[in-house]
């Protein structure tokens, strides 16, 4: 292969754009301490750098990586999934590859002065938030690009070490393990190998189970970075897609689901390039992580039988949800938190002392204003559940509310609710995530932080919490108080639902404690264990849009 490199003349030397240097390693900014929240909020930063002008800064990666002529991995992965994320994306190309589906048929360096300068035009004149680093193909690359960052320090760095390409062939020499290791690692944000990655990195251990991952993620951590990902997609004997999230003091086990297809090219950068993606926006760590990797589940899923080229490995679909938005298939609709306001919860016992059917206490209370309901039946027959639960679903698609099922997966599945509700001691939210997907409501009932920080690791969409008040809806349930609302509600970023003994009489109690996440209450009893439901919940509601109004009023 010849190489012809265009030698350009050198861009003029602007100087480094006056940002802060600070942090863990005297490299980047907005860190108060160590183990702080690593991102600040952006509206300030914006607020400050608009000047009140009306413009807005984009959140902005730049992905520093090769080139993938087929497109599937590489800057292409990169550029398509921060775009598909809402996220600009700039690049500087630190090779040319010649790869299909099939694998690479060349690999062409650019080299180390050239990458120097397109680092510094994009540095010197661009508001980068994140840089996101892919193929680095030399020491010599590492060494600049270490340069440029303590010269035009960002808010945050991603490093995924790629070393291999999925084909496997080699894609950085191996004297650059020593350059991840002595200079790279120690000014990473977070490094995201694969198996083969992390046994690389750390001469070659074998990695084989979970408990192996954890340790592995635990030694890179000593080389360095704040927080590191090892991507467990290649874990013999697993049907999960479990990666290791290490924060410096705890393993997160990470669970998603295994999609069969063999489009499966990029996704490495692409989970990477969508964490920068989410920092860029502002998320805290954990946080962004979650979000990539239910981004790429949700375009594998999307794209598991598209075909591209003839080889044994095709790329996928990164603007999946650009169509799914005409054919509302893909990602889930957005859950909207405010369904949570007036979350009316069913009960047998109550219906029959009553005489009234499930489907027309469910029409009442919608009648009532209620904006979310769940069947909550403790003794119903299977084959009896199923059939109330049907005819409860067209009930609630009729009126645009949703509705979701008590504990019971299986009935769930069955008359294609819109999600379920399980406790902690049913069914594991995260195994619930996986047999009902990505598009499911699953709410989580919580009475601790630690509880609530498990149903976000898991992949909830709301919680439950309570019981705020005693009540004798539910056997032997632990009263929590109001005190017990507010710390759960300030350890989750997750919507809450307050529950336990609430009606028209104390809603407004419940309400006040004013946090921001805390969405509306759920109510059995005080709706269902009454003459008039309609009125009832009317009743509620007016409560509680009272405390909301006031809630507004005195901010
Ligand atoms: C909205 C909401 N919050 C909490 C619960 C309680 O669920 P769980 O702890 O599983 O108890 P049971 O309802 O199954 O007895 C709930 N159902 N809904
Ligand atoms: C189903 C349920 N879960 C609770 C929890 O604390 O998680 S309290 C509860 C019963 C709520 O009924 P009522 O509105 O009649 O008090
Ligand atoms: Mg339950």
């Amino acid at each position: 292969m010849a190489a012809v490199f265009l030698t350009l003349p050198s861009s003029p030397i602007f100087p480094p754009t006056a940002r802060v240097h600070a942090g863990r390693r005297g490299v980047f900014v907005a860190r108060a301490s160590a183990r702080a929240p690593m991102i600040a909020p952006m509206s300030e930063a914006m607020d400050a750098e608009n000047g009140g002008r009306g413009q807005r800064n984009m959140p902005h990666v730049l992905t520093v990586a090769g080139s993938d002529s087929g497109a599937g991995a590489g800057v292409q992965a990169d550029i398509k999934a921060c775009g598909a994320l809402g996220v600009y994306c700039s690049s500087v190309i630190t090779a040319v590859t010649a790869q299909n589906t099939v694998g690479v048929q060349g690999v062409h360096p650019v080299p180390e002065e050239f990458v120097a300068e397109q680092l510094r035009s994009v540095l010197s004149d661009m508001e980068v938030d994140i840089v996101k680093t892919g193929m680095l193909p030399s020491v010599g690359v590492v060494k600049v690009l270490c340069d440029s960052l303590k010269e035009f320090p960002v808010r945050a760095l991603v490093v995924d070490p790629v070393m291999v390409s999925t084909s496997g062939d080699m894609l950085s020499e191996p004297s650059n393990l020593a350059g991840y290791r002595n200079e790279l690692f120690a000014m990473a944000d977070i490094v995201t190998p694969n198996l083969k990655e992390a046994s690389a990195l750390l001469g070659g251990v074998s990695l084989r189970t979970v408990a192996d991952m954890c340790s592995a993620a635990k030694s890179i951590h000593n080389l360095g970075p704040r927080y590191v990902l090892v991507k467990g997609g290649d874990l013999p004997d697993s049907s999960d897609a479990i990666d290791i999230f290490f924060d410096g003091e705890e393993c997160h086990e990470l669970y998603g689901s295994r999609i069969k297809t063999r489009n499966t090219h990029g996704t490495g950068c692409t989970l990477a390039s969508c964490i920068a993606a989410e920092l860029a926006k502002g998320s805290p760590m954990l946080h962004a992580v979650q979000t990539a990797k239910a981004f790429v589940e949700s375009a594998l899923n999307y794209s598991k039988d598209i075909v591209i080229g003839n080889g044994p490995q095709g790329p996928f679909d990164h603007l999946f949800r650009l169509k799914s938005q005409n054919d509302n298939v893909g990602l889930k609709p957005q859950f909207d938190a405010n369904d949570l306001f007036l979350y009316a919860v069913t009960d047998s016992g109550m219906n029959n002392k009553w005489d009234r059917s499930i489907t027309d206490a469910v029409k009442a209370s919608i009648e009532g204003g209620a904006t979310i309901i769940q069947l909550r039946e403790k003794d119903a027959e299977t084959r009896n559940f199923v059939e109330a639960a049907m005819a409860c679903m067209e009930i609630c698609r009729s009126h645009g509310v949703p509705l979701l099922i008590n504990d019971r997966v299986d009935v769930a599945l069955a008359c294609d609710a819109d999600g379920v509700h399980v406790g902690q001691s049913d069914m594991p939210a995260r195994v619930v995530r996986k047999l009902l997907g990505p598009r499911k409501i699953i709410g989580v009932s919580c009475k601790t932080p630690a509880q609530a920080e498990q149903a976000w690791i898991d992949g909830a969409d709301y919680i439950g919490c309570g019981g705020v008040f005693p009540t004798t809806t539910k056997e032997n349930n632990l009263t929590i108080g109001l005190d017990g609302l507010k710390a759960v509600c300030l350890a989750s970023k997750l919507p809450v639902v307050a529950i336990g003994g609430i009606g028209p009489g104390n809603a407004h109690s419940v309400m006040k404690i004013g946090a921001p996440n805390l969405k509306g209450v759920a109510a059995v009893s005080s709706l269902f264990d009454r003459a008039c439901i309609v009125s009832e919940a009317q009743r509620l509601r007016s409560v509680l849009m009272d405390a909301s109004s006031r809630a507004r009023l005195s901010v």
